[in-house]
């Protein structure tokens, strides 16, 4: 008899994880998993702490406590492992206005180190897939707001990262943009690409995430699977957690 596979490790592993901004807590003792292939939507008012939790799984914040691990290892111990393994699309795309979109995707591959043929490979598909072709010798400089999204989503992409950090993705999109966007993010997550994304549009959690998160003040208030045709109850309980913060403050 075979004996059973271990089990892998999940893509993202937070662990009371803690931080503070502007000498007040952003993030309280979080603790959140992800396995390979979930698409998990993280919802909350303004201020909330997505974005600060975004950045500390990117990698750009350091936690004040607790522990993030990525793949079973301790990321912020190993950028190189951050490198290869997160695309991340902060809430405005960190693009460079003197270079054009292709340069951009160039300069990400080599960031990452990626071997010429399958950067060159990586790019053209891209390019392609996230309808950026036709102004692929464009400046950054001069792109329209949801052309710089999609090449922010481009950059994220190009590595095949195993995990997907994206901070509000469907600002700035047309309406063809986002249903392309939400029909590109299941195919990422059916090929086992972790997917987490902040937004404030609960149709695109619903639209797309097969599990939600609900932070509140810092604290996650909610983390559970999202059955489809679940938008009316997916508002109730953010709207119940939303208000009920407010009653308190008043
Ligand atoms: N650059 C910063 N410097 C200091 N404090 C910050 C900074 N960015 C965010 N904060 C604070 O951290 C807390 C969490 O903010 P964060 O941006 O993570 O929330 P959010 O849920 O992403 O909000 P939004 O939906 O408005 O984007 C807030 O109290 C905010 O004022």
């Amino acid at each position: 008899m075979n004996a059973p596979k271990p089990a892998l490790p999940p893509v993202l592993q937070l662990e009371k994880v803690t931080r503070r901004r502007a000498g007040r807590t952003a993030v309280r003792d979080l603790d959140l998993s992800l396995q390979r292939g979930q698409v998990l939507g993280l919802l909350g008012v303004n201020g909330a702490g997505k974005s600060t939790t975004l950045a500390m799984i990117a990698g750009a914040l350091r936690p004040d406590g607790g522990s993030i691990l990525l793949q079973g290892q301790d990321f912020l111990e190993q950028p190189e492992l951050a490198r290869q393994a997160i695309g991340w699309l902060p809430e405005a795309a960190p693009l460079w206005p003197e270079l054009t979109v292709c340069e951009h995707l160039e300069a990400h591959g080599r960031l990452r180190g990626m071997p010429r043929a399958d950067l060159t490979r990586a790019r053209d598909a891209i390019l392609e897939r996230l309808e950026l072709k036709d102004i692929s010798r464009r400046l950054a400089g001069v792109l329209s707001q949801g052309q710089r999204q999609r090449l922010g989503l481009a950059c994220a992409l190009l590595h095949r990262p195993a995990l997907l950090v994206l901070d509000e993705p469907a600002n700035a999109l047309d309406p063809v943009q986002v249903v392309a966007l939400r029909s590109l993010l299941r195919e990422l997550a059916a090929n086992g690409t972790a997917v987490i994304l902040s937004t404030h549009q609960l149709a695109e959690v619903t639209a797309v995430c097969d599990r939600v998160a609900i932070l509140h003040e810092g604290t996650l208030r909610y983390d559970a699977p999202l059955p489809a045709d679940q938008h009316a109850a997916l508002e109730k309980t953010f709207f119940d957690i939303a208000m009920a913060g407010r009653a308190q403050a008043a």
